[in-house]
């Protein structure tokens, strides 16, 4: 399927109040021609927002699981999924994210899930910014300032209740967190729609087509522990842990490649963004279901594992077996069963430290060999603090300019124009936390010719 019939996806997002339900009744009440259907990430108060949207030609789905951030990615899914089955029915989504949120795993679904990113493409994330509370709001929550890196467009509404200078002040001060955004500013969120729509700041299909093989996005759970079991019982023991309750997906038939287990982590994904229900010990696992297992009780606690016919066992867990001295045993031998596999996963995202945009401008041709190796190393090391990378760069004696675009861990560069004239030169923006500007500097200058 060609991007052009892929259906485009903005993600609207901005702290609480900032006016994201002012700007999305604003899109569907105006003359667009499009048929949008909307789904709301709301966090608790399901089904309040969806009374606060206009126009009842509109689809309003709902996302129940609101802010816990890793759950997102399967609800959304699961969401996206029932859309598709509508298909004639819109061509336009947008996803209105719960001001708590941060954005990263929304977006990260469009580059991550096969069945997603083949019939959608994320066409650009929108940020609403309160004028008059983001300041106090960027040095209390993390959120908040994931939400202006990750923005390709920030609309800084209520300018009404704000001075022109505080707002140039404001401007700046945004500006140097997210360099490469484009900042509009709006009174009761009234923006042109075609600064907010149709932005193609992604090109999926190119990122698509040069998609590393590792992109490595926040999960549910911290580990995977496979086991290789014969028919029998057998019992997950546990001991006192850092926590009196821990979430837990058992699958059966797991594979051990990396491939087998990015499977069963993203089934495990999804099915996390199900309720769990409790179980205390004693009782059975399920497969295949999101359960809680309560461990208030002192000392050891074991729950049972029944195996029919002999399956590798895959345990995809809140918390590290580790933690707990987690242990499967044999129940008539009691005898300890070997881990045949254990894989650790990217968990939630990480708190405060500061956000802010680096940019790298240098005249002359670089290496490509040598850019791509650095830029891959950098992302892989640093991609969970690297939320978004955007420039162009000077390939040695490649006629066109090179636009390079990254989330996260996962970038792509595309020859864009020809340089004719234009004196031949490299910029490079990267937003994210706690950059060290001068490592990458001399990094980047090591690519140059
Ligand atoms: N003074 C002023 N008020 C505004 C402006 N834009 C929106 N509001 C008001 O701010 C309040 C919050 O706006 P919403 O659009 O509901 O904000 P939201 O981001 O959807 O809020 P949450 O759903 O709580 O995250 C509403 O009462 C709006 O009428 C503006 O430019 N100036």
């Amino acid at each position: 399927m060609s991007i052009k019939d892929k259906v485009p996806v903005t993600i609207l997002t901005g702290f609480l109040g900032s006016g994201k339900t002012t700007l999305l009744n604003r899109i569907l009440s105006e003359e667009h021609g499009k048929r949008i259907a909307v789904i709301e990430n709301e966090y608790g108060e399901v089904g309040i927002d969806q009374g606060l949207v206009i126009n009842a030609d509109e689809e309003v789905f709902e996302m129940s699981n609101g802010c816990i951030c890793c759950t997102v990615r399967g609800d959304l899914i699961r969401v996206l999924g029932n859309l598709m089955k509508r298909r004639d029915k819109f061509d336009y989504v947008l996803v209105e994210t719960t001001g708590l949120a941060d954005p990263g795993p929304v977006a990260q679904t469009f580059f991550m899930d096969e069945e997603i990113s083949s019939e959608f493409t994320l066409d650009g994330i929108v940020t609403l910014v309160d004028a008059a509370h983001i300041d106090q709001q960027l040095g209390r929550s993390d959120e908040s300032s994931e939400q202006v890196a990750f923005a390709d467009v920030l609309v800084l509404n209520k300018t009404d209740l704000v001075s022109d200078d505080a707002l140039d002040t404001l401007e700046s001060r945004l500006r140097d967190m997210n360099r490469m955004t484009r900042i509009i500013r709006a009174e009761n969120a009234k923006v042109p729609i075609e600064t907010v729509l149709n932005l193609s700041a992604f090109d999926l299909d190119q990122i698509l087509k040069r998609r590393p093989t590792f992109l490595e996005p926040e999960y549910p759970f911290e580990w995977t522990g496979v086991y290789d079991l014969d028919a029998g019982k057998y019992e997950l023991m546990l001991e006192e842990g850092p926590d009196p309750e821990m979430s837990l997906v058992a699958l059966a038939n797991q594979g051990e490649s990396e491939e087998e287990l990015k499977d069963g982590s993203e089934s495990s994904v999804r099915l996390y963004a199900e309720k769990a229900n409790s179980l205390v010990p004693g009782n059975t696992i399920p497969y295949g279901e999101h359960i809680n297992l309560k461990l208030e009780d002192k000392g050891n606690k074991s729950f049972i594992l029944n195996i029919e016919k002999p399956t590798k066992i895959g345990l995809f867990t809140q918390h590290t077996a580790e933690e707990f001295n987690m242990k499967v045993i044999k129940s008539d031998e009691n005898k300890e069963i070997p881990l045949n596999t254990e894989r650790f996963w990217q968990a939630e995202h990480e708190h405060d430290d500061e956000v802010g945009s680096i940019a790298i401008e240098r005249f002359g041709d670089v290496d490509p060999e040598k850019l791509n190796t650095w830029m891959g190393r950098l992302l892989s090391e640093k991609g969970v603090d690297i939320f978004r990378t955007k420039g162009f760069i000077s390939y040695s004696g490649n006629p066109r300019r090179i636009v390079f675009q990254g989330v996260h861990m996962l970038f792509t560069a595309q020859p864009d124009k020809e340089w004719g004239n234009e004196p031949r030169r490299n910029q490079l923006v990267f937003i994210g936390r706690n950059l060290n500007e001068k490592e990458m500097q001399e990094g980047f200058d090591k690519c140059l010719i």
